[in-house]
Formats: C-alpha cells, sequence, structure tokens
C-alpha cells in the first residue's frame, strides 16, 4: 500500500482515466450478473411452463447484454490502456530526470545494468498493474459481493453453505502472496545482476578478448543465470503448491453446493432454475478467488517493482541548488578562481586532498602535476561541484561555489578529460553537444582549433560520420580530438585539461597546443599533465603528492629547486639532457682543439 501511496502523484494525474476504466468494468462486471438469472428466466419462466413465445425475447436480451458488456469491456480496456502507459511515460521520464540530477557520488557505486532494469522491467510491472492489474482485483471483489447479494437473495442458508470454504481459500492466498513477494523481489534483483553483467560484458568486450577471459565471463554469466533460473524454479514452486489448493477449496464449494442444492431440489424448496443460476453465481465468487494467486502476483510484481524504482527516485540528491543560487554567465564572471585551505575526502576514505590553496586570476595558466592518485583530478572535480566541499571552499570571482547554480557553474567550465566519451552521433553532433546553437562555421573552426578538421574530411561521410558507442572507429588521439573541439566551442571562462592531450604524439600534442594559445587567451586553464612539455608555461605549477602540494611556482623556479618537479623533468628530458651534454662536451673540446 505504501507503494501505491507513494505513486499516488503518478497515476492521480491521470485519474479520469482510472475512474472511466473502473465504472466500465463495473458495469460489465454488474451486467455478468444478469446472465445466471436469465438462465433462470429460461427454465423458470420459459421452459417449464412450456411458453417458448418468449425465447425470441430473451434471445434477442442475452444477445443485447452480451454486446452492451463487450462495448463497456473495450472501454475498460481502452482506458486502463491509456492509464498504465501514461503513468509508465511519466514514471520514465521521472526516472530518467532523477538519473540526470543525480551527483557523481551516486554514479561512483551505480550499476548501469541494475538501472537499466529499473527502468525497463520493473516500469512495465508497474505499467501492467496500474493499467489492469489494479482494476481487476477491484473488479474480484465487486464480482464476490454482487454474486453474493445475488445468492443471497435467491437462498442465503444454500449461500452460507456453500461458501465455508471461502476462508480457507483466502488464507491460502494470503500465505500465498507472504512467500511469493521475496521470490519476485530476488528475481527482480537477479535480472538485474544479469543485465549488469551482459551490458559489463558488452561494454567490456576489448578487455575481456585482450585478456582471453572469455571463459571466466562465461562462468560469471551463467552464475548468475543460474540463480535467477534458482529463483524462478523457487517461485515455480511456490505456485504449484498454490494452485491445486486453491482449486481443491473451490471445486469443494461446488461439490457442496451440488449435494446440498440437490436435496433441496429434490425436496421441492428450491426451483431447478435457481439451482442452475445459483450454479452459475458461485462461480462468480470461486473464479475471482482463483485469480486471487494471479492478482497477487500481479500485484507482488508491482510492489517489489515499486520499491526499486521509488528507491531511485527517493535517491538523495548530494550536489543541489541552495535556495537563491546565484546564476553565473559568461558575462557575468571573469574567472578567477581560488581554493582556500580545501581538504576533501571521498566517502569512507583517507583524505584525498589536504589543505589546498591555489590562486588563479583570471586568465592565468594553472599547471598540475604529481604521481597518479595524487589528487589532481579531484581538485577539478571539486572545482565543477561533482562533489560538495566540506571543508574549505572553492570562490569564482569571489562568490563560494556552493552559493552558485550548478548548472549555471559548469556552463563556465569546459573540461577535455584523459578518457573522451563520444555519442553515437555525427561528429557534428558530438562537437557541438555543449551548446545549443551552433553554425557549422563555428563547428568547422574549433574542429581546426583542435587539429581535428582535417582527419575528419578524410572520413566518408565528413562532418556527418556517424562514430558508434563509444567512438568506436575512432583512434583514441582522433577522440580526444573531438573532445577539445567540444570544448573549445563551449566558449568557457574556464578550461580544464585533465590529461587532454595524452592520447596524441608528441608532434600533434605541439600543434595541438598551439591551438589551445589561442584558446587559452582570456581564459582561466587548469592544465593537469604528465608531461612537463605541457606544462612549462603555465603561471605557475603545483605539484602535488598524496593529496599535499609539495611545490609550487614557474616552470624556471621548479627546474632550479631540488623536488619532484626536476626528478620528472630529469627523466623525461633524460635523452635530450644527455645530447644536450654529449654535445656542449664535443664544441667544448673543439674549442680547446682550435685554441692548441
Ligand atoms: N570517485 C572516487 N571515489 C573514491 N575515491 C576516489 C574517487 N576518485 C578518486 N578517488 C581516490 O582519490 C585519490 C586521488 O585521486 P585522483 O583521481 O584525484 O588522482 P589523480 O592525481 O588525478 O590521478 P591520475 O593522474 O591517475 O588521474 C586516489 O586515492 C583515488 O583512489
Amino acid at each position: 500500500m505504501d507503494v501505491l501511496r507513494q505513486l499516488k502523484q503518478f497515476y492521480w494525474a491521470e485519474r479520469k482515466f482510472l475512474f472511466a476504466s473502473i465504472a466500465a468494468l463495473m458495469c460489465a462486471t454488474a451486467l455478468g450478473i444478469v446472465y445466471p438469472n436469465l438462465l433462470r428466466y429460461l427454465i423458470d419462466d420459459v421452459i417449464t411452463p412450456r411458453r417458448f413465445d418468449l425465447v425470441p425475447a430473451l434471445a434477442f436480451t442475452v444477445v443485447g447484454v452480451v454486446a452492451f458488456k463487450g462495448c463497456l469491456q473495450f472501454v475498460h480496456g481502452f482506458f486502463g490502456g491509456r492509464l498504465g502507459n501514461r503513468v509508465a511515460f511519466s514514471l520514465r521520464n521521472a526516472s530518467y530526470d532523477k538519473l540526470q540530477t543525480l551527483s557523481f557520488q551516486y554514479y561512483d557505486k551505480a550499476k548501469t545494468g541494475d538501472l537499466m532494469s529499473r527502468l525497463t522491467a520493473d516500469l512495465e510491472a508497474i505499467r501492467n498493474f496500474i493499467g489492469f492489474g489494479f482494476a481487476q482485483i477491484l473488479n474480484m471483489v465487486l464480482m464476490v459481493i454482487f454474486g453474493g447479494i445475488m445468492m443471497m437473495t435467491i437462498h442465503w442458508q444454500l449461500t452460507l453453505i456453500t461458501l465455508v470454504t471461502i476462508p480457507v481459500l483466502i488464507f491460502t492466498a494470503l500465505r500465498f502472496e507472504k512467500n511469493i513477494h521475496p521470490a519476485f523481489r530476488e528475481m527482480r534483483q537477479a535480472m538485474s545482476n544479469l543485465t549488469t553483467a551482459v551490458q559489463e560484458n558488452i561494454t567490456g568486450v576489448r578487455t575481456v578478448k585482450s585478456f582471453a577471459r572469455e571463459s571466466h565471463e562465461v562462468t560469471k554469466f551463467s552464475t548468475r543465470s543460474e540463480a535467477y533460473q534458482k529463483n524462478q524454479v523457487g517461485a515455480s514452486a511456490i505456485w504449484a503448491k498454490f494452485f491445486p489448493v486453491m482449486e481443491l477449496s473451490a471445486n469443494i464449494s461446488a461439490v457442496i453446493l451440488l449435494v446440498a442444492g440437490g436435496i433441496l431440489v429434490i425436496n421441492g424448496e428450491l426451483k431447478l432454475g435457481e439451482f442452475v443460476a445459483f450454479f452459475s453465481l458461485i462461480w462468480y465468487i470461486i473464479g475471482p478467488m482463483w485469480g486471487l494467486g494471479f492478482h497477487i502476483n500481479n500485484y507482488t510484481q508491482f510492489k517489489a517493482s515499486g520499491e526499486r524504482v521509488l528507491e531511485l527516485l527517493n535517491e538523495h540528491i548530494h550536489v543541489k541548488n541552495i535556495e537563491n543560487a546565484v546564476e553565473v554567465t559568461n558575462e557575468t564572471i571573469k574567472g578567477h578562481v581560488r581554493f582556500e585551505n580545501v581538504t576533501f575526502s571521498y566517502p569512507d576514505k583517507s583524505p584525498a586532498v589536504t589543505n589546498i590553496n591555489i590562486d588563479a586570476p583570471a586568465g592565468s595558466v594553472i599547471g598540475m602535476l604529481g604521481a597518479t592518485g595524487s589528487g589532481k583530478s579531484t581538485l577539478i572535480q571539486l572545482l565543477m561541484r561533482a562533489y560538495t566541499v566540506k571543508q574549505g571552499a572553492i570562490t569564482l570571482d569571489g562568490i563560494d561555489i556552493r552559493n552558485l547554480d550548478v548548472a549555471s557553474l559548469r556552463r563556465q567550465i569546459a573540461p577535455v578529460f584523459q578518457e573522451t566519451f563520444l555519442f553515437s552521433a555525427s561528429i557534428r553532433d558530438n562537437i557541438a553537444y555543449g551548446v545549443k546553437e551552433v553554425t557549422n562555421e563555428q563547428i568547422e573552426h574549433a574542429a581546426k582549433l583542435a587539429k581535428a578538421h582535417d582527419f575528419i574530411m578524410e572520413l566518408p561521410l565528413g562532418y556527418d560520420t556517424i562514430v558508434g558507442e563509444r567512438g568506436m572507429g575512432l583512434s583514441g588521439g582522433q577522440k580526444q580530438r573531438i573532445a577539445i573541439a567540444r570544448a573549445l566551442i563551449k566558449n568557457p571562462r574556464i578550461l580544464v585539461l585533465d590529461d587532454a592531450t595524452s592520447a596524441v604524439d608528441m608532434e600533434t600534442e605541439h600543434e595541438i597546443q598551439a591551438g589551445f594559445k589561442e584558446l587559452m587567451a582570456g581564459r582561466t586553464t587548469f592544465v593537469i599533465a604528465h608531461r612537463i612539455s605541457s606544462l612549462r608555461h603555465a603561471d605557475e605549477i603545483i605539484v602535488l603528492d598524496k593529496g599535499v602540494i609539495v611545490q609550487r611556482g614557474k616552470h624556471a623556479d621548479l627546474i632550479a629547486e631540488n623536488g619532484p618537479y626536476r626528478d620528472t623533468y630529469n627523466i623525461q628530458y633524460a635523452d635530450f639532457l644527455q645530447t644536450e651534454n654529449v654535445a656542449s662536451a664535443l664544441t667544448t673540446q673543439g674549442q680547446k682543439r682550435s685554441t692548441v
């Protein structure tokens, strides 16, 4: 019931369909009760007194009732279908909206396959129940009430005797629901584990094949598949026990009726027509009871699925706008970024960065160097409000970014990450992703700056070439250049290059950096790189080690002092330095010789 209550906002908006569908079903059910009465009339008032002149009128009445009932059933199906689909539609959209607002912290743990199954199979179960299951349960209750009243009017003592097995039926049905609900919950979870395995396998197919781990993957899949199968078998076993008990109880009712009713007819206390009508009416009660299992099944599936969808909808959003959040735009912001005593830990971990102070005036270039895991990307994530800083503060033009509208802040930052994600769309659309209105000239200009134009033009359809999921068919460097073009076109105040040129060769890196110079002009830029060549022109280089700033300054100052920066420089330029030393030694020797 709690699930129904929590989902109310979705189906209540469609209540006109709900009521129309229920009203039509109620009328159809009420009309159904007319059949046994017509049967009684046929036997007691037409056949027994041999008044066959009444048969045509009776036949027309039957046809009319059947036709009208058919129309009502159509109305029920029509509106029920609309209701279910509309509710599923708005739930699907609400879930998708929620997925967009959930913060990175949620996605750190979320499983794609599990989310997919919530948005598909679970929503389908909800659609089924809201559209039809709910009305069917109501119908069942109505049938029992209408049928019971009708039977009581015919012979109340016979009614009570006949319905003696009803408590057994109800008890069995309730026990069934108690057992089948956990089974369904497990089944949904097992299904989601299965989809997660398939999704991860397809996404990571290159890794799987490169490590020749196909058989391991097959085993992993079959373990999960077996778990799903076990759940299904378990549920079938519960069903298998339930049906015979229900059938037995239902048929005992019929037997009691045949015996008791038969005796009453023989004794002349019940007319034959009444007895026949009674026998039809009893199925009005037993039939729905029989279906109780099916309806409970439907309901429990709905409940299990509803819980999973609601869990997603109620998920806490870690990063959200405060009240009266300040909206920033390209025009209102200059791009002065400051990190003030920032310390941050990921959930349940020791601090990833500690006491960070960085002052990046508008238009400056800040370089970041450090071993993997030293906290460089974390600083950028914090700046983009992927996570909220709890200790210390980050300010943009003097405003704490926690007071800014998150989307407007992110619009001012264009990131190029080490890993490039391309959508399965044309290259043009991929480059234009971050902006709403953009011309072809702007797209090409950005591509030229990112040194992507030439290779794009070599592709069969140029800018209209569709790049598949994860940008299949393009090399790592090409993908990265498209990502750079995508960042450039955003015309951001702040540019983040997180190992942005790691996938291109030195020569292309040099060319792209020439493009960056134009791009960086007037923008605050954070460059994370492992190559000194990418950092040497920065206004300030920050060297991080285990989340702490261990060195800072300009390139010339940093290579002049002992420390990790000079060590990295020496390693990267070892060959160059060696050649330079040999060359200068040779020159000195030559000079010496000539003086001699
Ligand atoms: N989403 C996350 N959840 C939990 N811990 C994380 C997460 N991202 C990073 N960390 C941890 O935070 C620390 C800093 O990681 P970060 O990614 O900032 O390092 P980095 O310097 O950018 O490394 P790299 O050069 O390899 O990209 C590491 O110990 C890492 O394990």
